[in-house]
């Protein structure tokens, strides 16, 4: 029998200031796949998968499963299970509302559609901590991904391997999801790189339901690779100290009813990555050091989302206010913004 299944992920934004690569937070703008499956015809020709795509990133999303992040990664999750090929007769209709490159973790929602894609596909079975190991060999740092997993206001950490296992989660990215010619030999996809288990830990903070998200979208894309060549490879003890201290006031200070201002606002700066980034994002400093909660009532705290250029505005009320003001400042800079009111939502589902 045809079986018919949705996969829907969420957008996320990653950091909220001080946490980088360690705290996640879940939001309402959705990747979804609607997947055909048909019955295996024993004996007939294969018949490649068939991707079609809508929303953002549209135009420039590749739909040759063979390129695709997301059918990629399906087929990573297949080959390391002992199955070489996606299903043949497969049709994908992807939806998508998540801005590519904008730090709102289009990437990572595509590669935890991909887990879900192959885990359901090859009836895996997988529990959501051993997706989120396959997950880890693509995007390698944890906060997006596992937010997009388990939905919320998510920390997590990676665990400190042994060298063996450090040297199977090590290999390149080529290595994990090559590209390859969908003509490719009998014996293409033997051998994948398959994870250490246990990669990834994570737990669920408290998220007071008074807090929206306001996202501050400028209309240009910032790859996540480009973001992080700006960063140093070492920082002060006086900087990370001073990231420390406000990233543990920050995951309970996000739980409490009513949320407080002052705590919040100064519990959102950050000086490991923002201060690096503001070259690529003009306007960046002046939109966080300008819309603070005295000049916007309602303001909880900016951040930078994820590695930007959007720009992450947590409020209780106030939210127009609070983003045509940023589109005033960018405005100054050269940069057009789009501007968007979001809810903190749940996890990634499959019906
Ligand atoms: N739904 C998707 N299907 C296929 N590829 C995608 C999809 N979403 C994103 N991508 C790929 O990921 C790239 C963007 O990833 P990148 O990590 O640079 O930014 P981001 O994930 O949007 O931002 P951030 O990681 O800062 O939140 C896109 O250019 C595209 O190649
Ligand atoms: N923590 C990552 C998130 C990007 O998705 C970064 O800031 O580079």
């Amino acid at each position: 029998m045809t079986r018919t299944f949705t996969l829907r992920v969420p957008a996320t934004s990653a950091n909220i200031g001080p946490g980088f690569d360690v705290v996640g937070l879940s939001l309402s703008l959705h990747l979804t796949l609607t997947v055909v499956q048909p019955d295996p015809v024993p004996n007939a020709p294969y018949v490649p998968t068939i991707l079609r795509y809508t929303g953002e990133g549209a135009a420039e999303v590749p739909l040759d499963a063979y390129k695709n992040l997301t059918t990629r990664v399906a087929l990573y999750l297949l080959r390391c299970h002992g199955i070489r090929l996606l299903p043949s007769g497969l049709t994908i209709d992807v939806h998508n509302e998540i801005p590519f490159g904008r730090g709102l973790g289009s990437s990572g929602a595509a590669v935890i559609a991909g887990v879900l894609l192959g885990n359901e596909l090859g009836k895996l079975n997988l529990p959501r901590e051993r997706l989120l190991d396959f997950a880890l060999m693509v995007e390698r740092h944890p906060d997006n991904v596992t937010a997009a997993l388990v939905g919320g206001f998510v920390g997590s950490y990676l665990r400190e391997l042994d060298s063996a296992a450090t040297e199977a989660a090590s290999v390149p990215l080529s290595e994990v999801l090559p590209e390859y010619p969908p003509d490719a030999g009998e014996d293409w996809g033997l051998n994948p790189p398959v994870p250490p288990l246990g990669i990834g830990h994570f737990v669920r903070f408290a998220w007071s339901e008074s807090i929206k998200a306001v996202a501050i979208i400028p209309r240009f894309e910032l790859s996540t690779a480009t973001a992080r060549e700006v960063l140093p490879t070492s920082y002060s003890r006086k900087d990370l100290v001073f990231n420390l201290q406000r990233l543990a006031v920050l995951t309970t200070a996000l739980g409490q009813s009513p949320p407080d201002p002052e705590l919040i606002y100064e519990a959102m700066k950050d000086r490991i990555h923002q201060p690096y980034r503001k070259a690529l994002i003009p306007g960046l400093p002046e939109v966080t050091s300008s819309i603070t909660p005295s000049t916007h009532p309602g303001l909880l705290g900016i951040c930078l989302s994820g590695a930007g250029p959007t720009i992450l505005a947590l409020a209780t009320h106030g939210f127009e206010a609070i983003a045509e003001d940023a589109r005033t400042i960018f405005k100054e800079k050269g940069v057009e913004i789009d501007w968007k009111l979001l809810t903190v939502v749940g996890g990634c589902s499959v019906e």
